[in-house]
């Protein structure tokens, strides 16, 4: 395992911050210390996860694609900005990568108690397994003040793949809350999906035509720890194997067409959602985590590469 720490624009970089290189036999990952954001996870040379090249890369705003950290709010339920303010702060490194990964940590600042007036760390593992198919993500959340907080969020990963080819399994029984249908409560009947029969489905019950369908759902209750497959349709191969832990909700996201719909969207490339499938260990609204003073809360998603 190696991680090399390199300067905001070093070797031509054009990110908002330093960033760190992370090697471990056939894996590598980009994370930028702003947002503790990873940018890029090869394995063996292939990407696996996707940025979009629209994305802003100066900072002034959150980037799109890799895997963005939403805390303390998820979306927009709530006060703040979509998602929080973590995946637009300058986090911290912790030691290299050893047993433990790289440690990345957050704290309360002047900045972030304007925004909520909460003391608090995270701490936000990432760490490759010896070949580098394997990435584990862990976030930690502390309360370092002496009354309760409540907070949200989700890690929002963009897995790299041909989209319109994929099933997603693992989420069939479970309730959710269709963001594209006014936020109605529906069933998910069938145990494998497909991102183009779904917004077309949300796009019916929404009155909608087919092609302006979504698919942004947040799943509720579905279980700690939980196991997702993403596999080829067409022929069954699998792609990854997706464990949640701690975290109590989950999140399927493609905008679909709509990242071609106007202006929601300026950063998100053109028929990128061919190329994306998001699913996001998720805290919800229904399920917000209300953390005593001193008390620790930690979720996670645990990615193999197949
Ligand atoms: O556009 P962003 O702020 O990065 O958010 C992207 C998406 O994140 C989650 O998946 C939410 O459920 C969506 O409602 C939101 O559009």
């Amino acid at each position: 395992m190696v991680t090399i720490r390199k300067a905001k624009g070093e070797d031509g970089d054009v990110g908002p911050s330093d960033y760190i290189l992370y090697k471990s036999g056939g894996g590598s990952l980009k994370i930028y210390l702003f947002g503790a954001h990873i940018t890029s996870y090869k394995v063996n040379g292939v990407e696996k996860t996707w940025m979009s090249t629209l994305s802003c890369l100066d900072g002034a705003k959150p980037m799109r694609g890799g895997v963005p950290i939403a805390f303390p709010q998820f979306a927009d339920e709530g006060p703040l900005a979509l998602h929080g303010f973590a995946r637009e702060s300058i986090w911290k490194v912790e030691g290299g990568a050893g047993e433990e990964g790289v440690v990345f940590v957050l704290e309360d600042d002047e900045k972030t108690r304007k925004l909520w007036q909460h003391s608090f760390r995270l701490e936000y593992r990432v760490k490759l397994n010896e070949e580098g198919d394997e990435l584990d993500l862990s976030l930690k959340v502390v309360n370092k003040g002496s009354s309760p907080f409540t907070f949200g969020g989700c890690l929002h990963t963009y897995f790299a793949m041909d989209a319109m080819d994929t099933k997603i399994s693992g989420l069939g029984g479970c309730e959710f809350i269709d963001k594209c249908d006014s936020r109605s409560v529906k069933k998910q009947d069938d145990e494998k999906i497909t991102i183009p029969e779904e917004a077309h489905r949300s796009a019916k019950d929404a009155g909608k035509q087919e092609e302006m369908g979504f698919v942004d759902r947040v799943y509720l209750n579905t279980g700690s720890p939980k196991e997702f497959e993403i596999s080829v349709a067409s022929s069954g191969a699998p792609i990854f194997k997706v464990l949640h832990n701690g975290f109590p909700d989950t999140t399927l996201y493609n905008p679909y067409t709509g990242d071609k719909q106007g202006p929601g969207f300026p950063d998100f490339d053109d028929e990128g959602y061919k190329k994306i499938i998001c699913l996001e260990p998720t805290i919800g609204e229904a399920n917000r985590v209300v953390l005593e003073g001193g008390g620790e809360w930690e979720g996670g998603q645990r990615v193999k590469v197949m």
